[in-house]
């Protein structure tokens, strides 16, 4: 198991990136280098701007860095995501309002041509993963924003996809509906095993969840420290509330002065 840990799975050498346009130039990432090992937790932390979104974004293969090197597996993120190792769940959990909750899960099945019956398999077993059974003939406006976002991280497993990436997935809800669903995530992770990187900007949302915190700072969005997060699992509210987590939220909160 601690052999399969350390697997590199992401590795970030030196990635900048430069969004450039006739009226001007944004330097938004510059000189990160990370290695995020299979089956790990991490977090991507920091305030409005450090290129949080961009960081996962170029992880994802959906912009391309303007320099350095970005490997899956040891293959280019291209090829991880034409092998469709990557699930992406959003700020917003962006469902089709006219497709019932199976359907909406089942569509990645569906694009992929997975037959009828499998997909019903696949759906039930989703929906009870993320706690949503009896659900499945709604729709999304009839469910809560913590319920949409759970139909979204469904959908985005439905492929089975080694790496999880969630861009601030739960910063619309309310903190209590938020803390619930951060340990229904973990729950979720526990049972898939995948990869997940996580962009938030709570830091206590970032503790509670991850392996390991990378900090950003911002202008140009860099790493500013790397913290390893060895609080026991499983996390529940005790974790919260222990002192251990209290001086992680120190350490890291110290780590933004001045930035
Ligand atoms: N498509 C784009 N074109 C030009 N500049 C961009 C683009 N996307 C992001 N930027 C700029 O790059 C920087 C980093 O943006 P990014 O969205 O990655 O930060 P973030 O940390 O995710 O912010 P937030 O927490 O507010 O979502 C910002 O200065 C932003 O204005």
């Amino acid at each position: 198991m601690e052999t399969a840990k350390r697997y590199p799975e992401i590795e970030l050498a030196n990635v900048g990136m430069r969004y450039s346009s006739d009226a001007s130039e944004v330097n938004a990432l510059q000189e990160i280098s990370l290695d995020i090992a299979k089956g790990e937790f991490v977090s991507l932390l920091g305030p409005s701007g450090c290129g949080k979104t961009t960081l996962l974004r170029l992880m994802a293969d959906l912009i391309q860095p303007t320099s350095g090197s970005i490997k899956v597996s040891g293959k280019s993120a291209k090829e991880a995501r034409l092998a469709r190792k990557y699930g992406i769940v959003f700020q917003n959990p962006v469902l089709y309002d006219w497709r019932r909750v199976e359907e909406n899960i089942a569509l990645p099945l569906e694009m992929m041509g997975v037959k009828k019956s499998e997909r019903k398999r696949k759906v039930a077993e989703l929906l009870e993963l993320v706690r949503l059974q009896g659900f499945g003939d709604k729709y999304p406006w009839q469910l809560s924003g913590g319920m949409q976002q759970r139909v979204a991280i469904a959908r985005a497993l439905s492929m089975e996809p080694e790496i999880l990436l969630m861009d601030e997935p739960f910063s619309a809800l309310d903190e209590f509906t938020r803390e619930r669903l951060n340990e229904e995530l973990l729950s979720i992770w526990g049972q898939v095993n995948n990869t997940v990187v996580f962009v938030t900007h709570s830091i206590s949302e970032s503790i509670f969840l991850s392996d390991r915190v990378y900090v950003l700072s911002p202008h140009p969005g860099r790493l500013s420290s790397v913290v390893d997060i060895p609080l026991p699992r499983p996390r529940n509210r005790e974790t919260r509330n222990s002192p251990e987590f209290f001086n992680l939220i120190a350490r890291i909160r110290g780590s933004f002065e001045g930035v």
